[in-house]
């Protein structure tokens, strides 16, 4: 589809993919998987650690390569995309903008929890000082009434951010509940900055969020080749360009060149690619934050109690991103349970 593009694709793979890579891109790939993107027409590349920049360490994951090093490789490969970086204060710093500035990524991605967008104040600031484009992440956005996360998104906007994110992280906004948050984040801001989307496929509603998002007024939509992303992945960036397409939006995405970046490049590399599975499932089901999921599986490995039921504890508990370490406790206290011979709540013991 021709014509000058009125949504604008973000590509997530080598930063929200980065999870289900355990964080063990090589350069390699990000240039292999940044030529092809970039060669379809996609307009946004972020690259960084799953957790954003800084998030290498033994709490999230080291990453195999510098991310500064695969920032840089990026923005060599790329010849029209601008290439991106996601950032959480608290696990990067305005240090960590400047240096990806300076290795030449132009978009800055700050993302907070959906109640605590004043956490990243200082940031927008810097970020917009610096010269970077900037977009606000609002995590979990489920976690919250739409009223509040307009609140949420009017703080960002006034802090400097140029387009605010209604970020499905758990996967667990269906439908008319993605609509509700999109419309009313519009309300608030739409004078003054864009309105994204960021879905995930755990109740395998991705991509149909993100054409409700984009009919509502969303200009900005993320995806991922072959889905690559915490959880059950990211709404595929190839079915987003396709649905798109047919239905008569240009996105500026050559649809054949992003499936042969999906098929070709992405596929045959990645050892192992997300699906829905139980437990995925059960974190959209459960409101879980998706980059839980391996650390779920790492626990569940450890202390022999299934990765689905701690999931679904962790979303009773409504853990947020950061709290990594209960996940352990959660854990444990099954295998307490289990010795004690507690039903857990799916009858199992
Ligand atoms: C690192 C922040 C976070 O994982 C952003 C994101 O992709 C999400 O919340 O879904
Ligand atoms: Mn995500």
């Amino acid at each position: 589809m021709s014509g000058t593009p009125e949504l604008r694709i973000t590509d997530s793979t080598l930063r929200d993919g980065s999870h289900a890579m355990r964080h063990q891109f090589t350069e390699e790939q990000v240039r292999a998987i940044v030529h092809a993107l970039d060669r379809s027409g996609v307009q946004v590349i972020e690259v960084a650690h799953g957790d954003g920049l800084g998030g290498s360490s033994f709490n999230y994951g080291f990453s195999k390569v510098d991310e500064f090093q695969l920032i840089a490789a990026a923005v060599e490969e790329a010849h029209q995309a601008k290439i991106a970086v996601l950032m959480l204060p608290g696990v990067g710093t305005v240090e960590h903008l400047n240096r990806a500035w300076d290795c030449g990524a132009r978009v800055a991605r700050i993302a907070t929890h959906c109640t605590e967008a004043d956490t990243a104040v200082q940031h927008f600031g810097a970020a917009r000082a610096k010269g970077f484009e900037t977009v606000g992440f609002l995590m979990l956005s489920h976690r919250t009434t739409p009223e509040n996360l307009a609140r949420q998104a009017r703080i960002m906007v006034d802090a400097g951010a140029q387009c605010v994110y209604v970020v499905d992280s758990a996967g667990a906004l269906v439908l008319g509940d993605a609509q509700a948050r999109i419309q009313a984040v519009l309300d608030e801001v739409a004078t003054e900055a864009q309105v994204g989307f960021h879905g995930h496929q755990n109740l395998s509603l991705g991509v149909a969020n993100s054409v409700l998002a984009y009919q509502t007024g969303a200009r900005q939509i993320d995806g991922a080749l072959c889905a690559l992303g915490a959880g059950a992945g990211n709404s595929p960036t190839e079915v987003l360009a396709a649905t798109f397409d047919r239905l008569g939006i240009p996105t500026g995405v050559d649809v054949q060149e992003v499936l042969a970046a999906a098929e070709d490049v992405v596929r045959p590399t990645i050892p192992r690619l997300p699906f829905m599975d139980r437990a995925s499932i059960v974190q959209g089901y459960a409101g879980v934050y998706s980059s839980f999921l391996l650390h779920a599986e790492r626990a569940a490995e450890r202390y022999g109690v299934p990765a689905h039921e701690i999931l679904q504890r962790v979303g009773e508990a409504g853990y947020v991103g950061g709290q990594e370490d209960m996940i352990i406790d959660v854990a444990l206290q099954l295998v307490q349970e289990r010795e004690h011979g507690v039903l857990s709540s799916s009858g199992a013991r």
